[in-house]
């Protein structure tokens, strides 16, 4: 179901070796230790972030150089409001800072930008860097870079819910019509189709949690945790934990 890489090999100093015919087509990332990193070499925690930033540049293109199809990346929680002021000021800039250095890498290298989650409450210069980054790259169709920007699955969920109600009130969809396919369209996932589901979800850091992310999508992927902190994660790390993937017996249930 899942497991805990670097045991014995935190620094990912092997280059595993992975079935370029088997790449996870969706690959799903909660970037967690930035404030730890910073920490352990007592820096403020934003130094954690704008490292972790970094990392997301060099994951994005080692992640579509591998073929990856969807990169979905858990870049700000709907529980982060609760960080101290300067710490959220700081990681809404981030957006901007991203696109003023890296659209035209990720033009270069074909990938198209995506955000999913509650944007209308971002303040408006963050919402004009992710919006300008969308309409620079919605032409890529390469890998799809994919932010849950003020993201939550329990609100997405019930967001979704009252969509479908809505569309049963206004005579659109008979009650016994719902199914899942009904639930995937209603979410946030929807325009990723037909990769709406993370084949492999990774999570960073050392923490073995799900943290409100994807609960309806990940039904079966297989969870990769990692002890590595993510401004620490490299392609190497990545092609470590696509090889753990790698090494899975997906059933999806059956036998
Ligand atoms: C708004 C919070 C936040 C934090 C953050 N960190 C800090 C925490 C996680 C580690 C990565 C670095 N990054 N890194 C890229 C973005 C980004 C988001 C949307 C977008 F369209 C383009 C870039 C980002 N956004």
């Amino acid at each position: 179901m899942f497991a805990f890489l670097n045991k014995n090999d935190p620094a990912e100093t092997t280059t595993p070796a992975i079935d370029p015919q088997r790449i996870p087509a969706h690959v799903a990332i909660i970037m967690d230790g930035n404030g730890r990193w910073a920490k352990a070499r007592h820096l403020p925690r934003i130094a954690g972030h704008k490292e972790g930033m970094n990392t997301v540049k060099k994951v994005t293109i080692a992640a579509s150089d591998l073929g990856v199809k969807v990169l979905t990346l858990y870049a700000f929680s709907t529980e982060n409001w609760k960080r101290p002021t300067d710490e959220v000021n700081y990681l809404m800039q981030l957006p901007v800072s991203f696109f003023d250095t890296f659209v035209p890498d990720l033009v270069k290298n074909n990938v198209q930008v995506q955000v999913m989650g509650y944007t209308d409450k971002l303040p408006a210069k963050t919402q004009k860097a992710v919006n300008d980054a969308i309409a620079d790259t919605k032409d890529c169709d390469g890998m799809i870079l994919n932010f849950a920007l003020n993201y939550g699955s329990r609100s997405e969920i019930v967001s979704g819910i009252q969509a479908i109600a809505a569309q049963v009130q206004a005579g659109e969809l008979a009650v016994t019509d719902i199914d899942e396919a009904t639930v995937d369209q209603a979410l946030m996932t929807a325009p990723l189709a037909p990769y709406h589901d993370p084949d492999l979800l990774i999570r960073t850091s050392g923490e073995e949690r799900i943290s409100n992310f994807l609960l309806w999508q990940i039904a079966y992927s297989e969870l990769v945790f990692t002890d590595v902190k993510w401004p620490d994660f490299t392609a190497t790390t990545l092609k470590a934990c696509i090889a753990d993937y790698q090494s899975r017996d997906r059933r999806f249930g059956g036998l």
